[in-house]
């Protein structure tokens, strides 16, 4: 991306512009906490003020910035922007008063309401549109990873500026943030340059106006709320990002309460995103054989006791250590659930739920920081003592604390609202996970066999695939059984009759979803457990995947309730792996000769969903499944699975001893 020179040189302004902005957050709280030193109160009202003069012209007049911001040239605004902000930041720290803090706040951000949109409306005139999401990632890149420079680039400005107070005379009377401000200002002076230069931003083309924030979150919700998974992810990424912001907006006092100076407040800013990065380039490593809904929920449940251990600990060492573990968490949480949703979320809705999310993570962040300060204001200092022993506890500790318990809560929701493994137990799969090994419910694990199942939609192509994988394991000398279901038993026979008869019209969703977990109870204790335990590979058309799929997303019906009922009708056997055979509905479904069954015949929607919910299984765990195309050429796909089959197959017996052996085992070591 960076070879493209036009866009190189937005992206620098805009990295220099980030730091700045980073800059200016930390050195105008610091700013407001130095003025008000020496009552508690007083300190936090004024910090929470600077952060609600920063986030409420972004909430009050984005839109109408937007729209004005589209009428003219977007160089000429940008350059504008940039030269008023030097101008404004550079007046902070010679006036030196609060008042004129806040006004120079609200004045900065209300120029950011022109530079954004301008700039976000460059980008697309800079770049090829197949290259537009790999320059937005950069631009997130910068927008974040300028976070920890700037915090550590505070820090360091403000040990300099004590020093220089302290050195030389004319210097005393500073305070410790006007060298992060004069940079912060020249910052901009640097980004105005910058673009000033860039001669290929055509003058404007066409509208770029932005909805208002509350606009984005009811049109959001609407697409969004009805879908239990993405439902589950954003409460829980907010839940992350409400934890951090509560971090963010007491820190100035926290600090101060802990003994530490300006330089310490950077520090502990910085170490939220230092940590957040950790978690997202090594979290995910550390911990890849953890289902990721699991990994989502722990992540933020284990921010929620972090938080709670800083709000009571007094040390700020071991504060700074924690805060990069409060950070590596919510960094997770953010990765799995920014993942998830591009994975799961159909194209279409994708972009409204990610603007959906960062409008409502705006709005949380805005509540959170405008409540936290005044809330610790409220609470006010208190020193608790018993006997020689003194602890003391501030409206800062309790903010934190209160964030902390939300946090947890959040996160057990989440584990709740998304686990993809009920029945398996969450300490045992963790502990298998951290020594890098995948946790397999014992029943399934003592069995020397291979459970392989497929899964999909309505004319998909299974029955068709499953016959080929076992016509080809035969082949390679191995004991296969093939099976389906509803109906590999006696009683499963009659079951799937019932099940399927299109004039059983009255059969309600529980009902349904009971007699086919019946016929798997009885399908695994008399023909899938009896093969395993003799070492045979088991194929299986259709298991417990398509009663999530089916009568969790197609029926509605709780899909904890199914997934429960299901673990105990099968004892918690899982798949080795599973082959999700993904196929459009209107495509499969137009395979289907014959009258159509009382499943088939559902309307369109119901096995969209069904297919929805099939794909959203499979990116849970993806090194459980492999999801072939299934509009593919049938030969295609059938090499497709032998590929990821042949991965986890035993060693056959050689064919020399074939004679000898009769039929192999299939012995799992
Ligand atoms: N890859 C493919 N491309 C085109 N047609 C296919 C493909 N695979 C299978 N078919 C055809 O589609 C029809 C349905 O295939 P198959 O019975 O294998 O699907 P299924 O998923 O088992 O269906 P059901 O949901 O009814 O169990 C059959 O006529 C089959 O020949
Ligand atoms: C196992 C299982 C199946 N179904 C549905 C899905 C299909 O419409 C039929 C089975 O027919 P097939 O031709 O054998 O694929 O039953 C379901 O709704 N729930 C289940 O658990």
């Amino acid at each position: 991306m960076l070879a493209n020179a036009p866009f190189r040189r937005l992206w620098t302004a805009m990295s220099v512009c980030s730091l700045g902005d980073w800059l200016n957050i930390l050195a105008l709280t610091a700013l407001a906490g130095n003025l008000t030193k020496g009552d508690y109160r007083t300190q936090s009202l004024a910090i929470g003020g600077v952060f609600i003069a920063k986030m409420l012209p972004a909430v009050l007049l984005g839109p109408l910035a937007g729209a004005f911001a589209d009428r003219f040239d977007r160089r000429v605004t940008m350059v504008a922007a940039d030269l008023s902000r030097f101008a404004v930041v550079l007046s902070i720290p010679l006036v030196g008063s609060y008042q004129w803090i806040i006004i120079a706040t609200v004045l900065v951000e209300c120029v950011n309401l022109f530079w954004v949109p301008a700039k976000d409306a460059t980008v697309p005139n800079l770049v090829p549109k197949d290259q537009l999401e790999s320059a937005n990632q950069l631009n997130l890149l910068v927008t974040y990873g300028s976070a920890p420079i700037a915090a550590l680039l505070f820090a360091v400005l403000s040990v300099a500026a004590d020093l220089m107070r302290n050195l030389v005379p004319f210097l005393s009377g500073m305070d410790p943030t006007a060298p992060a401000l004069i940079l912060n200002a020249v910052a901009y002076l640097v980004s105005a340059a910058l673009i000033f230069t860039l001669r290929d931003i055509p003058r404007r083309d066409g509208a770029i106006s932005t909805p208002s924030v509350l606009r984005q979150i009811v049109d959001g919700w609407r697409f969004v709320g009805g879908n239990r998974l993405v439902r589950g992810l954003i409460i829980g990424m907010l839940g992350a990002f409400a934890a951090g912001g509560a971090v963010v907006g007491v820190a100035k006092i926290y600090v101060e309460a802990l003994g530490g100076g300006d330089a310490a407040y950077g520090v502990v800013f910085g170490a939220v995103f230092v940590g957040m990065a950790l978690g997202m380039f090594f979290g995910l490593r550390f911990l890849r054989e953890l289902s990721r809904r699991r990994l989502f929920g722990l992540a933020i449940t284990l921010a929620g006791l972090v938080l709670a251990a800083i709000a009571v600990v007094h040390n700020l060492a071991i504060v700074v250590m924690l805060t990069v573990l409060l950070g590596a968490c919510a960094g997770i949480a953010w990765i799995i659930g920014y993942t998830l949703i591009g994975l799961e979320v159909e194209d279409a809705m994708r972009g409204r739920t990610f603007s959906f999310l960062q409008s409502t993570a705006r709005v949380t962040l805005l509540l959170v920081v405008a409540a936290a300060n005044p809330l610790a204001a409220l609470v006010g200092a208190h020193v608790f003592t018993l006997g020689d022993l003194t602890y003391q506890f501030d409206g800062s500790n309790l903010v934190l604390l209160v964030g902390g318990v939300l946090a947890v809560a959040v996160g057990i929701l989440a584990l709740r609202h998304m686990d993809d493994r009920k029945g398996v137990s969450l300490s045992e799969d963790l502990l298998a996970a951290v020594r890098g090994e995948r946790f397999q419910p014992e029943s399934a694990e003592r069995m020397p066999g291979l459970f392989v199942a497929f899964e999909g939609g309505e004319g998909s192509g299974k029955t068709t695939q499953s016959r080929l994988l076992a016509i080809w394991l035969r082949d390679q000398g191995y004991d296969v059984v093939q099976t389906r279901e509803p109906g590999s038993t006696k009683v499963g026979m009659r079951l799937r009759a019932i099940l399927l008869d299109a004039a059983e019209k009255g059969l309600s969703a529980r009902s349904e979803a009971l007699l086919y977990a019946a016929d798997r109870a009885e399908h695994v204790e008399k023909v899938i457990r009896p093969a395993l335990q003799r070492g045979a590979i088991v194929v299986t058309d259709r298991y417990v995947d398509s009663s999530l799929a089916y009568q969790g997303a197609g029926r509605e019906l709780d899909p904890e309730d199914v997934s429960k009922v299901n673990a105990w009708a099968t004892g918690g056997l899982v798949p080795h792996l599973t082959v999700l055979i993904d196929t459009p509905p209107e495509i499969g479904l137009t395979r289907l000769g014959g009258a159509a069954d009382r499943i088939e015949a559902e309307p369109l929607a119901f096995h969209e969903r069904v297919r929805k919910e099939f794909r959203a299984l499979a990116a849970a765990a993806p090194d459980r499944y492999v999801v072939v195309d299934g509009t593919l050429p049938s030969d295609q796909l059938s090499r497709a699975i032998q590929d990821r089959v042949r991965e986890i197959l035993p060693d056959p017996v050689p064919y020399e001893s074939e004679d000898a052996t009769g039929t192999m085992p299939a012995i799992r070591d």
